[in-house]
């Protein structure tokens, strides 16, 4: 297989039963190392779910001033400017225009329903057959899982009212002979399902600075398999000086990988539990991960998975519940003092409520006393670790300290221990950083934070802090903000972690301040 930069090639594709394609590592590689980079196959702009969401220009996906009304002149599409050069580019609206333009202008009153931009990927994939025939069989031998995707499954249904149906009854169906054999002249409902089956075990994600969300498939980065331990971590280029190597993707190891041993990627979130994973990737990717992490009802020691223990009814117990065996959907949970059992099923639902009330709390920028009594409640049932309670944590972490009546040394101290009880499970679950980097780095910067805070409050008897324990504290501050920017060196093509990396730049700025009008030296 060859490597398009040109370098040596460090991995072989192989396939099994169990995987279908999957990579592995030809020599032992080192973290840093570069497994590969290559060029996008075919991208484009993906679903958004967010009624209120900005309309992306079709040549370049930067959000569209509706009410400046710029059209593509000959499909009557959103576009940021008539000249927007990616408007006659094939890779972006160049091929696609002469199919969209089939249908006629008229009336709008759902844009989003009349512009469905979600269906131009599978558009641009069928296109390929004309503008790019290597890469046409390129996609051909991406994997589809049609067998799971028939009439009647949510991914059939969904892909035929939204995209199949969509593309066939405004477009395909309205071209004349002679375009249709121009552009498209193996063209079907079904091949365009085939494109949806395609695009969803295999596109990556591409979050845009303007705030867009595309979607890319890759000829070789798409035959990574997952693990929920990746080895790997992937960028991004945004940059737009070569316009050819727009979306350009780098793969990375993040950390030791032997000769012979298979190069992953994550397919899910790492920061959910087992069945939470489980469970998306069977709904979404078809397959039952086994990974170490999967295998482990600890999770490699984290015990964010696990429930205490409320006893028999009878009596308390200070027990915890782990899941049995993890990779059987219908395990029991097994408390590890009493054995009381608790089901899957009644496990699952709990859990899933839970997240839910986490989640809105968080979504309505829950105040400290929502997120303590929020904790204070979940913390009954759930192990100190769990994920839902690392996800209230991280929230209330980037509040103490910052808000009046939360500075006090208690709380700063409350802050600190939380951050390092995070920083703990963050580095068991993603000993390379590869997918909780930001988590990372801002654990790390608030860590900071409440050190250098608490080096300000005096003690008990009204005197300043004796320099030693200044400097003891100072010295940890300086190593977290140190490691917070170092967890962030990959992420600084992608906006978010750019928009962390200024901030903490600007607090390290500070830190110096402060430390040099301290006459601090560290
Ligand atoms: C992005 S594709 C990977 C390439 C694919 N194996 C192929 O042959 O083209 C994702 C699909 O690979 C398979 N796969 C990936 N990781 C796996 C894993 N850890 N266990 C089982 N199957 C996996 C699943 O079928 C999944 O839907």
């Amino acid at each position: 297989m060859g490597h398009e930069n040109g370098a040596d090639c460090v991995y072989e594709a192989r396939t099994s039963e169990e995987l279908g394609r999957y990579l592995i590592a030809a020599r032992d590689l080192a973290p840093g190392d570069l497994v590969l980079t290559e060029r996008p196959l075919v991208f484009g702009p993906k679903a958004t779910l967010d009624p209120e969401a900005t309309v992306p220009c079709v040549g370049c996906y930067k959000p569209v001033l509706t009410d400046a009304g710029e059209r593509c002149a000959k499909c009557g599409w959103p576009v940021c400017s008539g000249n927007c050069p990616g408007l006659s580019d094939p890779r972006h609206h160049g091929a696609e225009c002469a199919i969209l333009r089939m249908r006629p202008e008229c009336v709008l009153d759902n844009m989003a329903e009349y512009y469905r931009h979600d269906a131009l990927l599978p558009l641009r994939c069928a296109l390929l057959q004309t503008t790019d025939p290597e890469r046409w069989k390129k996609l051909s031998e991406m994997q589809s899982h049609m067998e799971c995707r028939s009439p009647g499954t949510d991914a059939y249904d969904e892909a035929n009212e939204f995209i199949v149906e969509y593309l066939m009854n405004n477009f395909i169906n309205k071209l004349d002979d002679e375009t249709k054999n121009k552009h498209l002249p193996e063209i079907s409902a079904d091949l365009l399902h085939v494109f949806c089956g395609i695009i969803d075990t295999n596109a990556l994600e591409i979050r845009l600075m303007e705030g867009t969300e595309l979607l890319a498939l890759y000829t070789n980065t798409c035959i990574m398999e997952h693990s929920c331990i990746p080895n790997t971590k992937h960028t991004f280029s945004h940059s737009t000086k070569d316009r050819n190597d727009l979306y350009r993707i780098t793969v990375k190891v993040v950390v030791p990988v032997l000769k012979g041993s298979h190069i992953t990627t994550m397919y899910s979130h790492a920061l959910w539990g087992t069945q939470a994973r489980r469970q998306h990737l069977e709904d979404t990717k078809y397959f039952a991960c086994r990974c170490e992490r999967c295998a482990d009802p600890t999770e490699l020691g984290t015990y964010v998975s696990a429930m205490k223990c409320l006893g028999d009814g009878n009596n308390l117990c200070d027990g915890i519940h782990l899941a049995e065996d993890p990779l059987d959907d219908e395990t029991d949970w097994a408390c590890d003092k009493c054995g009381v059992k608790v089901n899957n099923s009644q496990v699952n639902m709990i859990i899933s409520q839970m997240g839910e009330e986490v989640e809105a709390v968080q979504m309505m920028g829950g105040t400290i006393t929502m997120l303590e009594n929020l904790l204070c409640r979940l913390s009954t049932f759930l192990h100190p670790n769990h994920y839902h309670l690392y996800s209230i944590k991280h929230s209330l972490i980037q509040l103490y300290g910052r808000q009046p009546d939360y500075t006090s040394e208690e709380i700063l101290d409350r802050k600190i221990n939380m951050c390092k009880d995070l920083i703990e499970i963050t580095k068991k679950l993603d000993p390379g950083n590869a997918r909780l980097s930001l988590y990372s780095a801002v654990l790390q910067h608030e860590l900071h934070s409440a050190l250098v805070l608490k080096t300000t409050i005096p003690n008990s008897d009204g005197s300043v802090k004796p320099v030693d324990v200044v400097k003891l504290l100072i010295v940890e501050a300086k190593s977290a903000i140190d490691t917070a920017l170092d967890s962030l060196k990959d992420d600084m093509e992608e906006l978010s972690g750019k928009k962390l990396f200024s901030v903490i730049l600007e607090s390290k700025k500070h830190f110096k301040r402060y430390c040099k009008d301290k006459n601090l030296v560290v």
